[in-house]
């Protein structure tokens, strides 16, 4: 809960720096440098985005805006609100934005002037400071001026740990204890000059319980999704997906082409059977799956042998429920789920070529991941390239900054080529998670952008050496 809160406050503080005259700032992570500024003060901070940076969630296309965001949504759902449809597509700052946190010294004028620049007209600016402060405290730490009771390490807005209208009616019954209102600094009770400046009549009408959670949710939903005029954000997502299709993996062994896929579907009929169809040039083939069950999903694998010659276009699925009811089928509306890397398959990561290697010496154990990539051209002809984006920064403190880094790859003297193909491998560091591969076989240059190797790396070979 306590960690929770400070999610929503930092989204609210990265949000701050937007500009609607000119369309600039908004959740961009820009609070990674303005953390030096005393409108950003507290230790929770640093700790949360050092926490942000370990989850190691950040990918060539998730950025630590995109997780400040996904932390105030599970902040609101943690203390009991709604779940708001999620958009991401957020792009990170590179530099700090203006200093316009709003400050509890500021006069009112300058509060409805920074709501005004940041999107929020005065109603507006009142809800949403009081569904902000219905969650959550003031340090005394790091406000002693507020909270002047040395004794007090916290000053919670209101005597309810959650989601709901405490901090209004306690307000208007004049029995808040929100130090913001009621401290004995009046300077610095900015809460008491916003819910008070129409005279109360926002305060009023978030007395129904209705109107105060969709105002909150409506007001918070806009909130995080202000961002630079020139981000395009993804479709929202409410609820978790149905079906989720893991990307095809490819391999090349003995003139069998295989393709690992998976499945998940969530809450399948027990007796359903699934089967992967797809197909190439000549007609529809088909693969049974395996299965293994999550909590509430299933995942379907599914390891199908392919036409080396005729290779793949595209592929789908078939859940049949064995229940008389018509199968369904998962097509991407039709189109099916097309090959997105090289569709000829001329560049590929070599899935069973690859390995986990357990390296033991003296009884110490090193782990790392070979990986092999299939280039179809010979060696004379095919040069590789690859770069690793590693997620996790090691930095101390903020900013948090994924790095790229370039891995040369050789030729696999351990693979020799075959069916056209020649082999290409690399040690691959567990730090990376996406790989970018291009090859350039004669004046042709295939390209991967995006592997996932952090879960391509579960479908690898595991191997114990002993040296
Ligand atoms: C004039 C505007 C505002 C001022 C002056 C202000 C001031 C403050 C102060 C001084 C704290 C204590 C922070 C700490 O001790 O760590 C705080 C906490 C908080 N504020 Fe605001 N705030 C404002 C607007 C908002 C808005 C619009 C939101 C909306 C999300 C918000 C959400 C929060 C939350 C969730 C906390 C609790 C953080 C925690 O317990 O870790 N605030 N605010």
């Amino acid at each position: 809960m306590t960690v929770a809160v400070q999610w929503l406050r930092i989204a609210y503080h990265d949000m701050s720096t937007h500009d609607v005259d000119d369309g600039t700032g908004g959740l961009d992570a820009s609070i990674m440098y303005e953390l030096d500024r005393p409108q950003n003060v507290g230790e929770g901070m640093i700790q949360l985005l050092q926490d942000f940076n370990g989850f190691g969630l950040i990918t060539p296309f998730f950025g630590m805006a995109d997780i400040i965001v996904l932390g105030a949504v599970f902040a609101v759902v943690g203390c009991g609100g709604p779940v708001f449809p999620y958009s991401a597509g957020r792009i990170d700052a590179t530099v700090a934005g203006p200093a316009t946190v709003p400050e509890p010294q500021q006069d009112l004028a300058t509060h409805i002037e920074s709501f005004r620049q940041q999107g929020f007209n005065e109603t507006e600016m009142i809800a949403l400071v009081a569904c902000g402060h219905m969650l959550g405290r003031v340090r005394q730490v790091d406000f002693p001026l507020i909270v002047t009771d040395t004794l007090i390490d916290v000053d919670t807005f209101d005597t309810t740990p959650a989601f709901d209208n405490t901090i209004i009616s306690q307000y208007l019954q004049n029995i808040t204890q929100d130090i913001l209102v009621v401290g004995s600094n009046v300077t610095t009770q900015s809460d008491l000059r916003i819910f008070s400046s129409d005279g109360n009549a926002t305060m009023q009408s978030l007395l129904s319980a209705d109107t105060f959670n969709n105002t909150c949710a409506a007001l918070f939903q806009r909130m995080i999704n202000t961002v630079p005029s020139m981000v395009n954000l993804t479709d929202p997502i409410a609820e978790p997906f149905q079906y989720v299709i893991n990307d095809p993996l490819f391999s090349y062994h003995n003139g069998t082409f295989n393709m690992i896929t998976a499945l998940r579907v969530v809450s399948p009929s027990p007796n359903a059977t699934v089967t992967m169809l797809w197909a190439d040039q000549q007609e529809d083939s088909f693969c049974p799956s395996t299965r293994c069950f999550g909590l509430t999903a299933s995942r379907y694998l599914f390891n199908a042998t392919i036409n080396s010659t005729s290779s793949i276009s595209k592929f789908w699925f078939k859940i049949n429920n064995n229940d008389g009811s018509d199968p369904t089928v998962i097509d991407n509306d039709g189109a099916g789920f097309v090959i997105e890397q090289d569709p000829s398959l001329s560049l590929f990561v070599n899935v069973m070529r690859s390995e986990v290697i357990l390296l033991e010496n003296s009884g110490t154990f090193t782990e790392f991941q070979k990986i092999v990539v299939a280039v179809l051209g010979d060696a004379a002809s095919a040069t590789t390239s690859m770069t690793g984006f590693q997620p996790f920064s090691t930095a101390t403190a903020p900013p948090f900054i994924p790095t790229t880094t370039s891995i040369s790859l050789k030729l696999d003297e351990t693979n020799p080529p075959e069916g056209g193909f020649t082999f290409f491998t690399a040690n691959v560091s567990s730090a990376v998670s996406f790989l970018d591969i291009t090859a350039n076989v004669g004046s042709t240059s295939f390209t991967i952008n995006n592997f996932d190797f952090g879960i391509a790396v579960n479908s690898f070979p595991f191997i114990e050496i002993s040296s």
